[in-house]
């Protein structure tokens, strides 16, 4: 038997031996040439500490509030679709874990559970992450639901118009699976079979027109504060900031959507310091340890979100 995982490098390996080709590579897979991908983590190891020493530290207390609620450690479950193809239980089995780790668990618009479910679940803090597609009325009936259950934000994924070009899903002719909240709302059947039919139903259902001028409609349609996932430049921050979002997201996608967009932590300080403390501002992206939540802090975070569906195995 293979040795308990320390890191989250060695549950990344422990997934790749446990799961089928197709999955693992959706999980761990990003756009194009990947550059991003690798940068998103190789920035961070570039960051070293300045370390001062005979300071108190017998008594520490890594808690934190988001939106007021208050969490054990600046660490919040980042949105990733389809957790059922790693456990049985799928984003029920996440959720249990927020709670019993006292974190916020957004729950992604591309979810195998359903967001009753999740609600009926345990009694974790969970944001859910919106996709606005063609059909608008979609996204309100999602919106009432969420709200319904509980959910306490709403997440708007913004830098993904199109899906990134994902070559592994197109060479292994990636099956979607169920869209669990989509049921009745959405025709789920197959329309490619000529790569990853991911690429091709997304660029049929998204909404690419979506501006920000459709933030004052998403505001119009709830009262739930809306954080704004997907921002990297100073540019984009202080739009966020104009149209009245509760919180910042800096991400790019874990580096799925554009290849070459800058690694998130490479940016996050020209974000902060653009913002000026209006919003919290959150990240992801290459987050593995507990010295990058730190170096992600240091530089203006409030917290970070890492991806958790690896930890289902
Ligand atoms: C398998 C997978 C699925 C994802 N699905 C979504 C999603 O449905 N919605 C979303 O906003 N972001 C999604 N993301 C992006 C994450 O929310 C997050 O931005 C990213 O994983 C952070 O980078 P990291 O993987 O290096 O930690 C996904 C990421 C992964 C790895
Ligand atoms: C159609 C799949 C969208 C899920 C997602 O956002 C991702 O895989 O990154």
């Amino acid at each position: 038997m293979a040795a308990e995982p320390v890191n989250l490098n060695e549950f990344q390996e422990l997934a790749r031996l446990a799961l089928p080709k197709m999955y693992y590579d959706f999980y761990a897979g990003g756009a194009e040439d990947e550059h991003t991908l690798k940068e998103n983590v190789e920035a961070f190891h570039r960051i070293t500490f300045r370390p001062r020493i005979l300071v108190d530290v017998s008594r520490i207390d890594l808690s934190t509030t988001i939106l007021d609620y208050k969490i054990s450690a600046p660490i919040i479950i980042a949105p990733t679709a389809w957790h059922k193809l790693a456990n049985p239980e799928g984003e029920v089995a996440t959720a249990r874990a927020a709670a019993s780790c006292n974190t916020i668990m957004v729950l992604s618009f591309t979810s195998s559970s359903s967001i009753e479910e999740v609600a009926a679940s345990c009694n974790a803090v969970c944001f859910y992450q919106l996709y606005v597609l063609k059909k608008r009325d979609i996204a309100a009936t999602l919106v009432q639901r969420a709200e319904r259950n509980g959910f306490k934000a709403l997440v708007l994924t913004a830098d993904a118009p199109r899906l990134g070009r994902r070559e592994a899903d197109i060479k292994n002719k990636m099956i979607k699976p169920q869209l669990k909240n989509l049921e009745g709302l959405l025709s789920t059947k197959v329309s490619s079979d000529t790569g990853s039919n991911l690429e091709a139903d997304a660029r049929e259902a998204m909404d690419a027109s979506l501006s920000w001028k459709d933030l004052e409609w998403l505001r119009s349609i709830t009262n739930l504060p809306i954080l704004i996932k997907g921002i990297l430049t100073r540019e984009d921050a202080i739009k966020a900031v104009e149209v009245g979002v509760a919180g910042i997201i800096v991400s790019n996608h874990g580096a799925r959507q554009l290849d070459y967009s800058p690694a998130t932590i490479s940016v996050l300080e020209e974000v902060v310091h653009a913002v000026k403390g209006r919003v919290p501002i959150l990240m992801d992206g290459g987050v593995r340890r507990g010295t990058d939540v730190f170096k992600a802090l240091a530089l203006g975070a409030q917290a970070v979100l890492v991806s958790f569906s690896q930890l289902h195995l």
